[in-house]
């Protein structure tokens, strides 16, 4: 029984993935996604707290289900406890929030309640539970390790194998169109089929030259061989390319992100907010450079 209040407080970035392949397994440490994606400024920032009568989950001040979440707090602590997530990221739109919410749930537990674990043993838990509930494959390696993160191989650690394609900072404009059930698409056999062929030969071409532009164009041309793509979200893609910037779809979301290799900011931005409200985020430097 607490007999104080307890409070931890975390921050976990959003990851945005441009292409993808699921491995399957037995064990939930060992399945998981290959790919690439970029890690952003936005995220879930979550503040917990003990001593409360049963385990609460608020999303941006509503009481939210947010399954994943529970099953971090069921895994790390045997008493209730009050989570309350706030998020500059859109749930449910590819910008991997329930890895977020989760990973950042784990480390302000961990902080709260001194449960003495390291980094490997919170993403194992959150990676766990994001398998379990089929919310995400690799979201979180993906924000633990930052930038723009390449999963070589599936899984948490020391299964899952991360490298990163460096880059200096840059900025990343997002439009949601609407949702996209993470669940519903790794649950269909016919479009995971695809999208497995498909996202093993990007990652391969990706490995031979992991350079933005090269992940922007490999992303892109996984978005159009799956299928995934509502008409608008090809319109936006499309309009971008004009723009002369380049773009893709977020995965698993009903999202457009974009980012330039030249001075075309400026049009992107322009041009993106004629099919919704623009979000620019920052993707971090993996190096430092004069
Ligand atoms: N702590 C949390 N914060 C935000 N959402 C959470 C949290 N825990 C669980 N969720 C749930 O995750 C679901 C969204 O997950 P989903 O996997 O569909 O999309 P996503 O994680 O936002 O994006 P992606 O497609 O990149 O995985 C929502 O139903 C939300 O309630
Ligand atoms: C499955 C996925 C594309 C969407 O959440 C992501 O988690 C990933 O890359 O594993």
């Amino acid at each position: 029984m607490l007999t104080e209040i307890s409070a931890g407080r975390a921050f976990a970035p959003g990851h945005i993935t441009g292409f993808f392949e699921i491995h399957d397994d037995p064990d939930p440490r060992r399945k998981g996604s290959t790919g690439c994606g970029i890690v952003i400024n936005g995220g879930i920032d979550t503040v917990v707290t003990g001593y409360t009568e049963n385990t609460e989950i608020i999303l941006d001040g509503i009481p939210a289900r947010a399954e994943t979440t529970r099953s971090v707090i069921e895994q790390l602590v045997d008493f209730p406890v009050r989570v309350e997530c706030t998020s500059s990221i859109p749930v449910g739109c590819g910008f991997g929030a329930s890895a977020a919410g989760a990973l950042s749930t784990a480390y302000a537990l961990n902080d709260a309640f001194s449960l003495g674990m390291t980094s490997n043993q919170i993403v194992e838990t959150v990676h766990i539970a994001e398998v379990i509930n089929g919310s995400g494959m690799g979201d979180v390696e993906g924000q633990y390790f930052g930038g723009m993160p390449i999963r070589r191989s599936p899984g948490c650690p020391p299964h899952g194998v991360l490298d990163r394609v460096p880059t200096p900072s840059f900025n990343v404009h997002c439009i949601v169109l609407g949702e996209l059930s993470t669940g519903s698409v790794l649950s269909d056999p016919v479009i995971m089929k695809e999208v497995n062929s498909a996202g093993r030969s990007a990652l391969l071409a990706l490995l031979s030259r992991p350079t933005v532009e090269n992940f922007m164009h490999l992303s892109k041309q996984f978005t159009l061989k799956c299928g995934l793509a509502s008409d608008r979200v090809m319109d936006a893609i499309e309009a971008v390319d004009s723009a002369g910037g380049m773009a893709s779809q977020a995965m698993l979301g009903e999202t457009v992100f974009a980012c330039s290799a030249n001075d075309a900011e400026e049009d992107i931005v322009e041009v993106l907010s004629t099919f919704g409200k623009v979000t620019t985020y920052r993707v971090t430097s993996s190096y430092q450079h004069p």
